[in-house]
């Protein structure tokens, strides 16, 4: 090494998918992290901008509405995971995004391929300005926004399970509700014609129903560290 600098590892890219609440935005925010690299949480720029079609009144039954005004609103994505940030035309819309309007929402607009085109081409920018590398999560990252991705992972876990886990965000949310919501999700999620939620070829699948967050982090830190070596 010239003038003793310290050797500069290669950027890795890591791509964490799978259903609404197997673990992805704590596992990759916590991975990330501790291993000093960006994060990003590609649903919520999908919450985005479908926050900005309800407030705009534009009719979400209509595709080609939805198709239309696809480009129109800004969004921009903070990377870092400590502090995850997301805006739309300068406003902070993090909290917006998680009401159960936009939840219910939200797979109709982001099944519009013009709005898929959209965003798939922030988060493509994004990965390729990171630094030290980055850790992207949600649906389609392995299989399509970053095919060429150091390490795929696709988290699973039980419907039972996954409703329980977001029923206690939900205070006090009916688990057999909140269960059936997200099968239904799920559903429309992974029949949509352009990059449905699905496993790449190459994934390594990690089933969470049995481990505690604490587990499902230390299994992917050490996968990434075993990607870095080389191994
Ligand atoms: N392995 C786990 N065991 C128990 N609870 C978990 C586990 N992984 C995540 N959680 C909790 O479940 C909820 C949903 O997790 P989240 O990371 O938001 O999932 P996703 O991004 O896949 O929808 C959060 O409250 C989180 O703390
Ligand atoms: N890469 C992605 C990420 C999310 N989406 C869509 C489909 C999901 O139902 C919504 C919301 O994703 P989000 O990860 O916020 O959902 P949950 O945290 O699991 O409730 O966005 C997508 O189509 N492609």
């Amino acid at each position: 090494m010239e003038n003793g600098a310290a050797p500069t590892a290669k950027p890795v890219i890591v791509a964490i998918d799978g259903p609404s609440g197997t673990g992805k935005s704590s596992t990759s925010k916590a991975v990330a992290a501790q291993l000093g690299l960006s994060y990003l949480d590609t649903g919520a720029q999908y919450r985005a901008i479908t926050w900005w079609m309800v407030t705009n009144g534009i009719d979400l039954e209509d595709p080609t509405a939805i198709a239309a005004v696809a480009g129109k609103p800004e969004i921009v994505s903070g990377t870092d995971p400590a502090a995850p940030a997301i805006t739309v035309d300068g406003v902070d819309v993090a909290g917006p995004i998680r009401t159960q309007e936009v939840t219910s929402k939200v797979s109709a607009v982001s099944a519009v391929p013009e709005v898929r085109a959209r965003i798939t081409e922030l988060q493509r920018s994004l990965a390729a300005a990171a630094a030290n590398g980055i850790v992207v999560e949600g649906r389609d990252i392995g299989t399509t926004v970053l095919p060429d991705a150091d390490l795929k992972i696709f988290l699973t876990a039980s419907p039972e399970a996954r409703a329980a886990r977001r029923s206690g965000e939900l205070k006090g949310a009916d688990v057999a509700a909140t269960r059936e919501a997200l099968i239904k999700r799920d559903a429309a999620d992974s029949s949509r014609k352009t990059s449905p939620l699905a496993k790449a070829g190459d994934a390594v699948e990690v089933d969470t129903t049995e481990l505690t967050l604490a587990q499902v982090i230390e299994c992917v830190v050490t996968l990434v560290e075993e990607k870095r070596a080389g191994k």
